[in-house]
């Protein structure tokens, strides 16, 4: 594992986690998320988690519509630009969520991290698309309109090394693992689970990410829409301790978390349950697996 004892001494910080309401309307949900960033920040969140797809309603007829292009500059993003500038004036470290991000001819699910100064620090395109068929339950191809992000994404931020999965990504342990050897302390993952999977899968999946890696695992949903007739969302954000244990979480209504982060913990569980030391990677590796789902 790579280095990175200098930062969880030290730290020990609020987290606020801002389960939104999301409307058609794009303006009000900038308006209404910059809201809840700033409550946050009042209540002493150093680092703030915006949901999966908060601008915009969750659906393939709208990515295209509410897509905006960020590496086209401020302009041309008003999420971003928002983001941006709500993370400089107060100082705080915020994953941005995710919004549909347009770049070229191609639509992709995105999260941005802005650092305290503003900046654009990282930009994670949804790795794992959400391509799923339950007959009589749920169906959903993210894969209709959006193309899936190339690379696992950690960043350093005043908060820590930090890495970003969005919603269907949590459920590949090997890409939360790479992050672990990488060094993360926490792992970030805006997601909007389903009304089918979501009482099933979602806590389950985040106390596993969390217990196999020792470290934090913190999720942000946008909150419950039974009424739209679109993608139902499960809600229930939550943050996860690296023992597995279930820091705070809520129900499916708009809510903001605020919860402590504390790293020593991760120290105290690595030493308590040595498992990264105990690993036989000699035995089995992520490249036997590979080679045998493929035979
Ligand atoms: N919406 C997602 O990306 C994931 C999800 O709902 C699931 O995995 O279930």
């Amino acid at each position: 594992m790579q280095n990175s004892k200098q930062f969880y001494s030290l730290l020990q910080f609020k987290i606020g986690l801002c389960q939104l309401s999301v409307t058609a309307d794009k303006e009000r949900n900038i308006a209404h998320a910059r809201l809840a960033i700033e409550e946050a920040a009042e209540k002493g969140a150093k680092l703030v988690v915006l949901p999966e797809i908060w601008n915009s309603p969750y659906a393939n007829e709208s990515f295209p519509v509410y897509a905006e292009d960020i590496d086209a500059g401020v302009d041309s993003s008003p999420s971003t630009a928002m983001l941006s500038e709500v993370a400089r004036s107060l100082k705080i470290t915020i994953v941005g969520g995710s919004i549909p991000e347009r770049c070229g001819d191609k639509l992709y699910n995105t999260c941005c991290v802005f650092d305290t100064d503003g900046k654009l620090k990282a930009k994670h395109r949804k790795i794992h698309l959400f391509d799923i068929n339950i007959p009589g339950k749920i169906t959903f191809e993210e894969s209709k309109t959006l193309t899936a992000g190339e690379t696992p994404t950690v960043v350093d931020t005043d908060v820590g090394r930090i890495g970003i999965g969005i919603c269907y990504d949590i459920r590949f342990q090997e890409l939360a693992m790479l992050y672990a050897a990488r060094g993360a302390h926490l792992l970030c993952y805006p997601g909007a689970f389903n009304m089918t999977t979501g009482p099933l899968h979602w806590e389950l999946l985040q106390r596993a990410r969390a217990v196999d890696n020792q470290l934090y695992v913190a999720t942000c949903s946008p909150a419950r829409d039974a009424e739209s007739g679109g993608y139902v969302a499960w809600g229930h954000s939550t943050l996860v301790g690296p023992f597995g244990e279930v820091l705070a979480t809520t129900e499916h209504d708009e809510a903001t978390i605020i919860a402590e982060v504390d790293y020593s913990q991760m120290e105290l569980r690595r030493t308590n349950l040595p498992l990264q030391k105990q690993r036989r990677g000699d035995l089995y590796s992520l490249v036997d697996v590979q080679r045998l789902n493929s035979q």
